[in-house]
């Protein structure tokens, strides 16, 4: 068998369109704040592709560049101006940072209803707790490409590999939000195999090219790479063996082109969410 791809650029493309047809309707345009310090490379890609989806869907957009020996309190200053900004509705600041910052710190500093990452612990703890608040872009982006697919949750062994704050941990709460049984395997996880190979829907994000091997997954399987991993030869690889797990799985995303674009147009959406809880 071989996979039907599960196309994330034509639905990222379905909801920037619902999005820029939300913001038409506003009296206003939801402005976004990126604030960018130093120039690490992962980053780059992603503010590129942000600015342009931002601005094609109407958005008040900018991002801020910093240098990359900016302090901790400089930033934090640059936080507090923004929260303070009624023309700023949502406030992005791009992680990695470099080290003499705290990143939790920054984070904690965001004006929790301007916080369109989702990574404020306040947002996280309405996720765990199920209310509602500002959901982070990539695991609410894999939920649409769910839905895109088809993929039945309530009841589906969910397999989630990594348990970081933005990818992992919110991936598996709002999986279990859907009614999904959610296993959540790591580096310290005994048989990463057996317990992939037991997922109906297997949700990768682990940052290392190719972990995901073909007889790791069940046949009939979706599949779905978070992994953004930049090859020596340049080229971008998914956390998935993407030729070998193809062969097994019912449905899987491709890297480029599958969760990558749905991030951006969540960001979008959070965006247009916050702007509109805050403004009335
Ligand atoms: N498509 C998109 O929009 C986005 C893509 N990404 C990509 O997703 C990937 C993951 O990102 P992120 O969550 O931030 O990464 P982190 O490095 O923060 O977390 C990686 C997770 O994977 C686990 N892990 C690492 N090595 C192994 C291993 N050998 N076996 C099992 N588990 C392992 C770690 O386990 P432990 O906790 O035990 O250390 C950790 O929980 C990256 O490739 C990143 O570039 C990230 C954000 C957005
Ligand atoms: N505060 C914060 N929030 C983030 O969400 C965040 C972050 N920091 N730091 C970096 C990571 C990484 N990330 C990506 C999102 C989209 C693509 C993307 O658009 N990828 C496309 C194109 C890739 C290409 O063509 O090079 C694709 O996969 O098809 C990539 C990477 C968000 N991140």
């Amino acid at each position: 068998m071989s996979a039907r791809i599960i196309d994330g650029k034509a639905v990222a493309a379905e909801l920037r369109a619902r999005v820029a047809a939300r913001v038409a309707t506003l009296p206003f345009a939801p402005g976004l704040r990126v604030v960018r310090v130093g120039d690490d490379p992962a980053s780059g890609v992603y503010v590129r592709n942000k600015d342009r989806a931002a601005q094609g869907a109407g958005l008040n957009s900018a991002t801020m560049q910093m240098p990359a020996d900016t302090s901790e309190a400089a930033l934090l200053a640059t936080v507090a101006r923004l929260n303070a900004d009624p023309e700023v509705d949502g406030i992005l600041v791009q992680l990695p940072l470099p080290p003499q910052i705290d990143a939790l710190k920054v984070l904690a500093a965001i004006d929790p209803a301007k916080d369109v990452d989702g990574f404020h612990a306040m947002n996280a703890g309405l996720l765990a707790t199920g209310q509602r608040g500002l959901v982070p872009c990539t695991p609410k982006g894999v939920m649409h490409l769910l839905a895109a697919a088809g993929a039945a949750l309530p009841g589906a062994r969910a397999v989630v590999v990594g348990r970081s704050n933005i990818v992992g941990k919110p991936m598996a709460a709002l999986l279990l939000a859907a009614d999904a049984t959610v296993t959540v395997v790591h580096s310290r996880t005994r048989d990463l195999a057996a317990e992939c190979r037991r997922a109906e829907i297997l949700v990768a994000a682990v940052g290392r090219a190719g972990m995901v091997r073909g007889d790791w997954v069940a046949e009939g399987a979706t599949v779905i790479d978070v992994g953004i991993n930049r090859l020596p030869d340049g080229r971008l690889a998914g956390d998935v063996d993407f030729a070998a797990v193809r062969q097994h799985a019912g449905a899987i995303t491709p890297v480029p082109g599958g969760v990558g674009p749905m991030t951006i147009a969540c960001l979008l959406e959070n965006t247009v969410e916050a702007a509109i809880a805050r403004r009335g």
